[in-house]
């Protein structure tokens, strides 16, 4: 579904040096890796906010380059950024239509926010609720809610767990499993907490200083000593 090679990009100087990245229809692949490797750098290359200097990305069988940025969620891909980036003054409803702009999103809203509220039942009970007002967890939910409701074939997410406390950050990648396993939905997850990013994939890179520097499923990473010398502390 999504193939990246020999991927360079960055900005006044090269942040991702030769990335090579393939996640194939209803996979679960995290990037793991330090702070600064490039994950947000890569997410940003796919939608278009950065431009590589080399490589290609074919979304679908299409060249994803060739694509305007504001035409890529109608392609199916839907970013959910770091920090969440929710509009605040609007209702948790407001947000979620947001995220409905895409043709498809329009297409199946009825469908998708029936999905949404079972799969983040939060989001039906604060509907009416200003999105500035929830808590940093609820917010998480509705951005992933406002990803869902554009109708992705891939959903992007860039450190869903970040600033959460452990047991809520829990509860966003056993959500994501879940979702993943009712809906089949292709999931690309970027993120700094390696052990709960493995176990809720399916395949793994690890992103060191902006080149992969080692792939495999989640079993063998998870076994990996390298792995688990830097990134589980065993
Ligand atoms: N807009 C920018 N202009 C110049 N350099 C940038 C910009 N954004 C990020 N960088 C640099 O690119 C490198 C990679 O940053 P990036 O945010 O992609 O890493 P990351 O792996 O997502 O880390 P983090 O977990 O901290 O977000 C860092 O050295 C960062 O300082």
């Amino acid at each position: 579904m999504l193939h990246i090679e020999g991927l360079t990009s960055g900005y006044s100087i090269p942040v991702l040096n030769d990335v090579s990245i393939k996640v194939e229809e209803g996979q679960f692949v995290a990037i793991v890796g330090p702070n600064g490797a490039g994950k947000t750098t890569l997410f940003k290359t796919i939608s278009g906010i950065v431009r590589p200097s080399t490589g290609t990305i074919r979304f679908a069988n299409q060249d994803l380059l060739s694509i305007r940025p504001a035409q890529r969620a109608h392609l199916g891909i839907a970013h959910v950024p770091e920090g969440r980036q929710v509009f605040p003054s609007l209702t948790v409803m407001e947000n979620l239509e947001m995220g409905a702009m895409t043709e498809a999103g329009q297409r199946d809203w009825k469908h998708n926010i029936e999905r949404i509220f079972e799969w983040l039942p939060i989001l039906a009970e604060r509907r009416g609720q200003f999105a500035g007002t929830l808590s940093g967890g609820q917010q998480q939910m509705l951005a992933i809610g406002r990803g869902l409701a554009s109708s992705p074939k891939l959903l992007m997410l860039d450190e869903p767990s970040m600033g959460l406390a452990p047991t809520i950050a829990d509860f966003i990648f056993e959500r994501l499993i879940e979702i993943r396993r009712q809906s089949n939905l292709t999931i690309l997850l970027v993120e700094q907490r390696v052990a709960e990013a493995l176990e809720s994939a399916d395949h793994g890179y690890v992103l060191e200083a902006g080149r992969v520097a080692l792939e495999g499923n989640n079993q063998t990473l998870r076994a990996d000593d390298r792995i688990r010398k830097a990134y589980l502390g065993m």
